[in-house]
């Protein structure tokens, strides 16, 4: 079984325990009562690159990061630093996230919040827009065709912003067809958790204009954001080098200064 199956395995066994003690309609009632979503394509382009930082605690490939108490705190340092959204991971087996987490960085920052976890139900989206998500992750690997066009259009009637997932061309075809107005190209392999810093400038071509064009993973710092915002990036998403870092909000506003850079301004 590869990585990813396991983990939406799991996935699947938290979340027909949260089902049966959350009905669908309590967490549309929630839904209602959250803030209004704060439009995702808009909170990522713009000038300059903008910087998506994540509340990471562990990983399938590195294991334990960070030890986050205070997630809010974490939030509150990321926004302060430039943030122009903070990733939650909420899945717990894998990457030590929760609900919790959500709902703790929702109540600390106004900033766009992305639910990121691994997202194959629309029960999924629901709990994400009734914790405060802006925006959800959904994964083209993850879904078929039908699953993906369908989970886009939920996402989007709930008003929640997608960001959508892919490792190659053929899964930007995927997430195009299926109507993606947000592609993240994700540098970490889902199959040998590898991070090739090369993914995002070799299929970026293969995004048409006007869609936001986001690197996920495996930036260490200014020179790679420098690098990302060269091969035509809107947006970076960070998370190990912040939370394993001794000063988020200093780390955070050298990589927006970076991706701020008038060398860098020409693209689109
Ligand atoms: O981080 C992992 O090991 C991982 C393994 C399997 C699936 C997803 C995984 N990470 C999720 C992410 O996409 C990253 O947390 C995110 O892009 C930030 O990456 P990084 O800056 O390298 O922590």
């Amino acid at each position: 079984m590869s990585v990813l199956d396991s983990i939406v395995e799991g996935v699947l066994e938290d979340l027909a325990e949260r089902q049966a003690r959350v009905p669908l309609d309590e967490l549309k009632e929630l839904a209602a009562k959250a803030p209004d979503a704060k439009d995702g394509v808009a909170a990522l382009r713009g000038d300059g690159i903008r910087v998506i930082c994540e509340v990471k605690r562990s990983s399938p490939s590195k294991g334990a990061l960070a030890t986050i108490a205070d997630p809010a705190a974490l939030a509150i340092d990321y926004a302060a630093g430039g943030a122009a959204a903070i990733s939650v991971l909420t899945e717990q087996r894998r990457f030590g996230g929760s609900l919790a987490d959500l709902d703790a960085v929702r109540a600390a920052v106004d900033t766009p919040i992305l639910r990121k976890d691994f997202i194959v139900t629309a029960y999924q989206l629901w709990e994400a827009r009734a914790h405060g998500a802006d925006l959800a992750l959904l994964i083209v690997a993850a879904l078929d065709q039908p699953a993906l066009v369908s989970l886009i259009e939920r996402a989007e009637s709930i008003g929640l912003t997608p960001l959508v997932e892919v490792h190659d061309e053929e899964e930007i075809g995927r997430a195009v067809d299926a109507g993606a107005r947000i592609i993240g190209v994700n540098a970490r392999n889902l199959k040998t958790l590898q991070v090739d810093r090369n993914t995002f400038g070799n299929v970026v071509h293969a995004i048409p204009d006007g869609i936001v064009k986001v690197a996920e993973s495996g930036v260490r710092g200014p020179l790679d954001v420098i690098s990302y915002a060269n091969q035509g990036a809107d947006a970076v998403l960070v998370g190990e080098s912040l939370v394993t870092g001794r000063d988020p909000r200093a780390a955070v506003a050298d990589l927006v200064a970076a991706g701020a850079h008038p060398a860098i301004r020409h693209k689109d």
